[in-house]
């Protein structure tokens, strides 16, 4: 049996036009969780600005996002490069003035067994993972500081930032301190009006997974048994926690990260299986120098 379904696409918690007037900035917005969560601040009544690199995946947000009949606006931009992120957040003020939520959603990944990983390998991911959050984290926190005016930041992360993670040790690193960040952040912040939370999926498979996660990922479907909950998660479960965390309704939570995996990382077996290595996993042979 597992955990039910939830609503249908198209409900929500939260009262209509909870966000009309306010401006939701998510990164990676153009793909996957990003494009579900910005979907269902946009159906409450948000103007979006969606941030990324790829014009194509700009394109995808713009695309889902005018059925709602919201203001979109999106802005190439690579979170790797703080000039970007200003220059992003201006034009984010030039359409609709300073956003009210962060979704800091844009992430990199890909599996590799840790001794095989380049330097550059490693730098990338925690680049775009960690440095990227915290940049435009920055970015927000500031502007909202130097107006006196309250905001929210919601992180996405992982949950293998608690267990770490085999095969990903470059991602898992970057959200063990994404996780970290978000409880420094909520302290230091918080006295400004500015919240900060962390918002962690459990496995959602979409379209948009690189080939990578989903090639590894091929022998799951969406009666998943190998979950708690019988099933995988539904995007729009996502969207709803953002828009839940970001909301009014969640002033008082702050500096918490929200897991929604219908308790996938909790699972333990009362003995365990034995050890697959990562490189057995990934259908690689043993390691030679090259
Ligand atoms: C083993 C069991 C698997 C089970 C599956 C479970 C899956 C659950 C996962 C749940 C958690 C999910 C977390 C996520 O974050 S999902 C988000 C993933 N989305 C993305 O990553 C999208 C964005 N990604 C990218 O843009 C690119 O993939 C990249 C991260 C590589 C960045 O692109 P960029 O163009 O900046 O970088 P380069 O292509 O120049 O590469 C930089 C270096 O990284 C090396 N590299 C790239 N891909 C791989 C690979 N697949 N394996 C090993 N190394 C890789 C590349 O060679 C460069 O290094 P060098 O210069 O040294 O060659
Ligand atoms: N799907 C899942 O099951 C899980 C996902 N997560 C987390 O959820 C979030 C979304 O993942 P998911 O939707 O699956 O992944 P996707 O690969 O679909 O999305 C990643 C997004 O990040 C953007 N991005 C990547 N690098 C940069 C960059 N340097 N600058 C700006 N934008 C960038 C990409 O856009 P572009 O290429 O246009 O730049 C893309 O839209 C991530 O934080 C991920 O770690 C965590 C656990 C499980």
């Amino acid at each position: 049996m597992g955990l039910p379904e939830p609503p249908a696409l198209g409900a929500s918690a939260l009262p209509a036009g909870t966000y009309a007037g306010r401006t939701v900035f998510v990164t990676g917005g153009g793909t996957g969780l990003g494009r579900a969560i910005a979907l269902e601040f946009a159906r409450l009544g948000a103007n979006l600005v969606v941030a990324s690199r790829k014009e194509e995946h700009l394109a995808a947000a713009r695309e889902t996002l005018a059925e709602t009949g919201a203001k979109v606006r999106t802005v190439s931009c690579d979170i790797r490069e703080p000039e970007q992120i200003t220059a992003a957040f201006d034009a984010a003020v030039e359409s609709f003035g300073p956003p009210d939520v962060l979704i800091n959603n844009a992430a990199a990944n890909f599996p590799v067994p840790a001794e095989e990983m380049s330097p550059n390998a490693w730098r990338t991911v925690v680049d775009i993972t960690l440095n990227g959050t915290y940049f435009c984290a920055r970015e927000f926190a500031r502007r909202h500081l130097a107006a006196g005016t309250p905001g929210s930041i919601v992180n996405i992360g992982a949950s293998y930032a608690w267990t770490g993670g085999p095969g990903f040790a470059h991602s898992a690193a970057a959200k063990a301190g994404v996780k970290n960040m978000v409880e420094t952040l909520a302290v230091e912040w918080g006295p400004y009006g500015i919240q900060v939370n962390g918002l962690v999926p459990g496995l959602f498979p979409h379209e948009d997974m690189t080939a990578d996660i989903k090639g590894n990922l091929a022998g799951t479907h969406d009666k998943d048994p190998c979950q708690p909950a019988m099933r995988v998660g539904r995007l729009r479960e996502l969207g709803w926690a953002a828009t839940f965390l970001a909301s009014p309704y969640a002033r008082f939570v702050s500096g918490h990260t929200l897991v929604v995996d219908g308790a996938n990382w909790q699972r333990r077996g009362l003995v365990n299986p034995p050890v697959v290595t990562v490189r057995q996993q990934m259908g690689k042979g043993p390691f030679v120098l090259p």
